[in-house]
């Protein structure tokens, strides 16, 4: 048996990204990129206007009024105009090329169109109301650096440097493995010798939050053959199979076994932590096996401490980001801790965070009012109401 630190070094060495792939840029969104986002083209191409109104040259504004014959008009799209003449402007609008020569943009609320062209009364503002060709980026520049996530102010930039796919790090590949002679799909387990599948649905949300994509799941009865049959499946199609149940001593735990033909080396099999001690963690080949206690509470709890730094890890995320422990006040208090490292079910309360009453490692019920982790090391002593503790939220 290990303790928790030396179980989180362990994740920590294994967590790291998984190659590159190109994914269409409306799929992007939340991957890490795997390569900087550089820009091959200027923006904007060429000078264009801020605003809708006139260009003008600032040597036709010298005597206001001045009123100057309208030679043309420019839209975005609609390519860029002849050079502005002397004694002209050029109607333009947001987004269009600005005429060469032209020295700035008077927005048309400022100016009266007359049947001779655009009169101007005012002297103009500060603001010339063009962009000039490259004045957000120019080619080369990096507008997204590798190994952040991508989201919508990103999406932005990337899509602005014309890219229809970018590099970003394979998420990784989950197969889900019930194993359990009781276990039915939920809505099904009708004996009374039969428990519904309350794992595999959880999991499968659990792991699109963190990352990865179920490539499979399978609810297997405690039959080795039958078993060893899946677990070849799936380590097959998957980076990292998730294992629920069997994970303790029983007769029918077949968890590890089911991987023997797969060279399975385990990397752990026992860690010093409440709930959940019986979680471990092994390689077949370049495929992770993540084995959850089947207690619904333990398999949980292990998934968040375990395979949510992995699945990050795996995605390109520093796998830390699931690990983000805080302080908060204890709204009640807690009992001197146990031999083993504890994470104890809580829920908030006015300030702080309050211990759920059940937290037997089979419970269910107490789940859905499950919010936090609170962390109470080995041997932890009595903690009063007001005492700050490391939680984690679920
Ligand atoms: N002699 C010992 N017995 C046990 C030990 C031990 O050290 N010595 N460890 C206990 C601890 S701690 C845990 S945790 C459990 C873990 O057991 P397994 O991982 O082998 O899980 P199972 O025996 O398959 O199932 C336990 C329990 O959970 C239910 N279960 C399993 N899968 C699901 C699922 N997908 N959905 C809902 N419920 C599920 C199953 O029916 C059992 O009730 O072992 C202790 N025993
Ligand atoms: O470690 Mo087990 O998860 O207590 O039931």
């Amino acid at each position: 048996m290990i303790s928790f630190d030396e179980s989180l070094r362990q994740v920590a060495e294994l967590a790291k990204p998984l190659p590159a792939e190109m994914v269409p840029l409306a799929e992007a969104d939340g991957r890490v990129l795997a390569a900087p986002v550089v820009a091959g083209r200027n923006a904007p191409a060429f000078a264009v206007s801020a605003m809708d109104g006139y260009a003008v040259r600032d040597e036709d504004l010298r005597n206001l009024p001045a009123t100057l014959r309208v030679t043309g008009k420019s839209f975005a799209g609609g390519g860029v105009p002849d050079a502005i003449l002397p004694g002209t402007c050029v109607r333009v609008f947001t987004g269009a090329a600005v005429p060469p020569g032209a020295d700035r943009v008077i927005i048309q609320e400022d100016v009266t169109a007359t049947n001779d062209g655009a009169q101007f009364d005012h002297p103009p503002g500060s603001s010339r109301h063009i962009r000039a060709a490259g004045s957000d980026f120019a080619i080369g520049d990096v507008l997204v650096p590798a190994d952040v996530p991508l989201n919508p102010q990103r999406l932005v930039a990337a899509a602005a440097a014309d890219l229809a796919d970018v590099a970003v790090i394979r998420q990784p590949r989950v197969f889900i493995l019930a194993n359990g002679d009781e276990l039915r799909a939920p809505g099904s387990a009708g004996a009374a010798d039969q428990i519904p599948d309350s794992l595999t649905t959880a999991l499968t949300a659990f792991v699109r939050r963190w990352h990865g994509n179920v490539a499979g799941h399978s609810v297997c009865p405690d039959d080795l053959s039958r078993l060893q049959r899946t677990a070849s499946e799936a380590v097959s199609q998957a980076d990292v199979v998730v294992v629920t149940g069997g994970a303790s001593v029983g007769e029918r735990d077949f968890a590890k076994t089911m991987f023997a033909d797969h060279d399975l080396h385990l990397v752990f099999a026992k860690v010093a932590i409440r709930p959940g001690k019986p979680v471990w963690l092994g390689r077949a080949g370049s495929t992770l096996i993540v084995g959850l206690p089947g207690n619904p509470t333990s398999a949980l709890v292990t998934a968040r401490l375990y395979l949510a730094p992995l699945l990050a890890g795996l995605a390109g995320f520093d796998p830390a980001t699931a690990w983000a422990w805080q302080t908060r006040p204890l709204a009640a208090p807690l009992e001197t801790g146990g031999e083993r490292h504890t994470f104890l079910r809580a829920k908030s309360s006015g300030d702080g965070v309050e211990a759920l009453r059940d937290q037997d490692s089979g419970a269910q019920k107490a789940l859905a009012a499950a919010e936090y982790l609170i962390s109470r090391p080995p041997s932890a002593a009595r903690a009063e109401t007001g005492s700050l503790v490391d939680t984690l939220l679920i």
